[in-house]
């Protein structure tokens, strides 16, 4: 390896550690729960490990992958949701960074709400997706069924890749989010994740 792409590999890895640290710290990674990855500029996946505890990563727990979702190294065991991830890199050459949480607020409105998206509207917060420049404007969040056959969910999802500003949502399960680089793709959880909370709230009043 070069320096440069030593170099490359171990920001990635650090962008990586802080975003999970960064959804511990907001209850979205609970238990083994949520997984992330970085495309770096000269095309490599890095993605964290299967299993491990997101807020507790180590350089260890993040491992290179093929486009295809594939380990470099046969002996390392990826993300159970890797598909996921490679589908959306696929789909979407600007994507830099994808994220995967599981926080009460997704969990229990996708279980409470039977249409097959959320819209959320009116909200100043909305700005932060992907082409929105005013609250006066409504976004579409679909809900998926959970499956436990990750590449079946991903067939379910590819028809609305390049449809979704705000990410989406697995029913009981969790939203996957995705930026340019990966400070975009955490300041779009955020929005979310606050977005989802208010749904939360207006559903309990
Ligand atoms: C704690 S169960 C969560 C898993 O089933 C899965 O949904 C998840 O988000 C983490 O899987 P992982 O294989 O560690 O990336
Ligand atoms: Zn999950």
């Amino acid at each position: 390896m070069t320096q440069l792409s030593d170099r490359l590999w171990s920001d990635a890895v650090q962008d990586v550690l802080h975003a999970g640290r960064r959804m511990d710290q907001r209850g979205w990674v609970p238990a083994t729960a949520g997984n992330l990855s970085r495309r770096l500029d000269d095309g490599r996946i890095a993605i964290t490990r299967s299993g491990g505890h997101k807020g507790f990563l180590t350089e260890q727990d993040v491992i290179e992958i093929d486009p295809e979702g594939r380990p470099l190294d046969s002996g390392q065991r990826a993300s159970a949701e890797t598909l996921l991830h490679t589908q959306l890199y696929a789909s979407d050459p600007t994507i830099g960074a994808v994220l995967h949480g599981h926080s009460v607020a997704a969990t229990v409105l996708s279980m409470a709400i039977e249409a097959p998206v959320l819209t959320l509207a009116g909200y100043e917060l909305l700005k932060v997706f992907e082409g929105q420049s005013t609250h006066d404007t409504a976004i579409d969040v679909p809900f998926f069924a959970n499956d436990q056959d990750i590449a079946r969910l991903a067939t379910v999802v590819a028809p609305s890749l390049g449809k979704m500003p705000a990410g989406y949502v697995i029913r009981g399960h969790g939203v996957y989010v995705w930026g340019r680089n990966m400070a975009m793709a955490l300041a779009r959880l955020e929005g979310l994740e606050f977005l989802l909370a208010c749904e939360l709230e207006r559903l309990k009043s």
